[in-house]
C-alpha cells in the first residue's frame, strides 16, 4: 500500500479506538471495560429511496449510530456525504459521547450519515431524501431518546424537513426532537454560528496559554462551510489575521490577510474560495503545511497524519473538524511540542448551542439569544479550565489525553452505577 492509499483508507473508528485505548492505559481499564466503552449500543442501517427528476428511483444507504446513553439521550448531527461509511458514523457517535460528557451536557452520543452526494441532487430530491430518512429512523428518535442536528452538508432547512416529517408520522408536536432549526421553528439564531464562535473562543483561551494571546496571530482554516466560514469571521473580529482558507476545490494563501466579507462574496458568487483574487492558489495538502501561528482543520477527518505531521509549521492546532488528526499525528505533534486543542472541546460550541435550543424548546422558550451565547461560552471556558488542570496534573501528556480522561471518567461513573461496566 502506498502512503497515499494508506491515509485515504485509514479508518476513523480505528483511530478513535486507538485514542480510547491510550486513555484505558492511563486509567488502568480492563479490556472488557474498553470493549464496553467502544461498542455502540445500537446502529440502525436504512435504505432510502427517492424518485429522481428523471423519473428513475435512486437508492441510498444511511445509518444512525447510538453509541452510549449512560449520561442521557443520544445527541449528534446528521452528515450527508458521498464517502460516509458505517464505521465512520460509529466513530463520530463515539466522539459525541466524549464531547457531551466533557461539556457536562445531559446527553449520550449519537451520529447519522447518509452516503450521498447532496450537490448532485435538486432541492426537491434533497427534500425527499431528508423526509425519507426520517421515515426510516423515526421510531428510534425523540426529544428524550435521540436528538439529531446539522453536520457536514446539512443545515437548518434540512432540520425543518426532518421536524415536519417527524411531526406528520409520529403525531407529536415536539420541536426539541431536532436542534439547529430555523428561528421560525423554535431554533436559536446563535446555533447557526455557535460552532465557529466556540472554535475561536477556545483558540483564544489556548493562545493566551501557549502563544501569548490571539491578537495579531496568523490563522489558516481548512474548510469554508458552516464552521470554517464563521470561524474566519470571529478570528477577524478578535484581531487575528486569517492568511489562508480552503474548501473542497482548493485553497488560497495571502500573508497580508484575507478579508472575511470578500471571502464570503467570492464563495457565494464563484462556488469556491480558491477564486479569491489576491493571493496564491494552493492545494489542501499545501495549505496544511504552510507556516502560520494557528491551524484550524475545519473540514473532514484524518487530514493530519504521520506523513504530513512532521511538516506542519503551525505553533498551535485547534481541531474544528471531528477527528482531523490520526493517533500517529497526535504522537508526532506532541513530540514536536505543538499543542492541539482537541475536537471534543474546540468544536463543542455547536452541541452546547443545540443543548440551549433543546432546553429552551422544553421549557417554553424562556432563554434569549444573549443569555444563550453567554451560556455557551461559559460552559466551554469551564471545560477548558478543567482540561488545563488535568493536563498539568497528568505530567507528560497532551491536551486530548487530558480532555478524554475527564470525559471518559464521567461516562464510566454513570455506567458503573447502572451496573454496565
Ligand atoms: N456544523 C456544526 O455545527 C458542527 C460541525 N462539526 C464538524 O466540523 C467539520 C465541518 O462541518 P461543517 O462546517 O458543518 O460542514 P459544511 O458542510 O458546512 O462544510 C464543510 C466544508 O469542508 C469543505 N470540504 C469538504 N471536503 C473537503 C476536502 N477534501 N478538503 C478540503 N475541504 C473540504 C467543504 O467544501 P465545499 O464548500 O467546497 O463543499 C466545506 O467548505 C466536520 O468535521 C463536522 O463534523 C463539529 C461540530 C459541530
Ligand atoms: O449539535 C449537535 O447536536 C451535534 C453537532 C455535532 O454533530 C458535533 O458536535 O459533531
Amino acid at each position: 500500500m502506498t502512503s497515499v492509499e494508506e491515509v485515504l483508507t485509514s479508518n476513523l473508528y480505528v483511530q478513535q479506538t486507538k485514542k480510547l485505548y491510550k486513555i484505558g492505559e492511563i486509567l488502568g481499564l480492563h479490556e472488557d471495560q474498553l470493549t464496553a466503552l467502544s461498542t455502540p449500543e445500537r446502529v440502525i442501517q436504512v435504505k432510502i429511496q427517492i424518485k429522481g427528476k428523471d423519473g428513475l428511483i435512486k437508492t441510498f444507504t444511511g445509518w444512525r449510530s447510538q453509541h452510549n446513553s449512560a449520561l442521557g439521550p443520544y445527541k449528534g448531527g446528521v452528515r450527508f456525504h458521498p464517502n460516509v461509511t458505517q464505521d465512520e458514523v460509529i466513530a463520530l457517535s463515539m466522539i459525541m459521547t466524549w464531547k457531551n460528557s466533557l461539556l457536562q451536557l445531559p446527553y449520550g452520543g449519537g451520529k447519522a450519515g447518509v452516503r450521498v452526494d447532496p450537490k448532485s441532487l435538486s432541492r426537491e430530491e434533497l427534500e425527499q431524501l431528508s423526509r425519507n430518512f426520517i421515515d426510516a429512523i423515526y421510531k428510534y428518535i425523540g426529544s428524550d431518546i435521540d436528538v439529531p442536528a446539522p453536520d457536514v452538508n446539512t443545515d437548518s432547512q434540512i432540520m425543518s424537513w426532518f421536524l415536519d416529517e417527524y411531526t406528520k408520522i409520529s403525531g407529536k408536536i415536539d420541536p426539541a426532537t431536532f436542534t439547529g432549526k430555523p428561528v421560525d421553528l423554535g431554533g436559536l439564531s446563535v446555533r447557526e454560528f455557535s460552532t465557529g464562535l466556540g472554535v475561536v473562543h477556545t483558540a483564544k483561551l489556548a493562545a493566551d496559554k501557549f502563544l501569548g494571546g490571539l491578537e495579531g496571530r496568523r490563522v489558516i482554516i481548512q474548510g469554508f462551510g458552516n464552521l470554517g466560514s464563521f470561524a474566519a469571521k470571529f478570528f477577524q473580529e478578535n484581531g487575528a489575521t486569517v492568511i489562508g482558507v480552503s474548501d473542497s476545490k482548493g485553497g488560497v494563501i495571502n500573508p497580508n490577510g484575507l478579508d472575511y466579507n470578500k471571502l464570503e462574496e467570492v464563495k457565494k458568487t464563484t462556488g469556491s474560495v480558491v477564486n479569491y483574487p489576491e493571493g496564491k492558489k494552493v492545494t489542501n495538502d499545501e495549505l496544511l503545511v504552510t507556516e502560520t501561528d494557528i491551524l484550524v482543520p475545519a473540514a473532514l477527518e484524518n487530514v493530519i497524519h504521520k506523513y504530513n505531521a512532521p511538516k506542519i509549521k503551525s505553533k498551535l492546532i485547534v481541531e474544528g473538524a471531528n477527528g482531523p488528526l490520526t493517533a500517529d499525528a497526535d504522537s508526532i505533534l506532541k513530540e514536536r511540542g505543538i499543542p492541539v486543542v482537541p475536537d471534543i472541546l474546540a468544536n463543542s460550541g455547536g452541541v452546547v448551542g443545540s443543548y440551549v435550543e433543546w432546553a429552551n424548546n422544553r421549557m417554553g422558550e424562556i432563554i434569549n439569544e444573549d443569555d444563550a451565547k453567554k451560556l455557551i461560552l461559559t460552559r466551554m471556558e469551564k471545560a477548558f479550565e478543567e482540561i488545563y488542570k488535568k493536563y498539568n496534573s497528568l505530567g507528560d501528556q497532551d491536551l486530548r489525553t487530558a480532555a478524554m480522561v475527564v470525559a471518559v471518567e464521567r461516562v464510566i461513573r454513570a455506567m458503573r452505577v447502572r451496573g454496565l461496566i
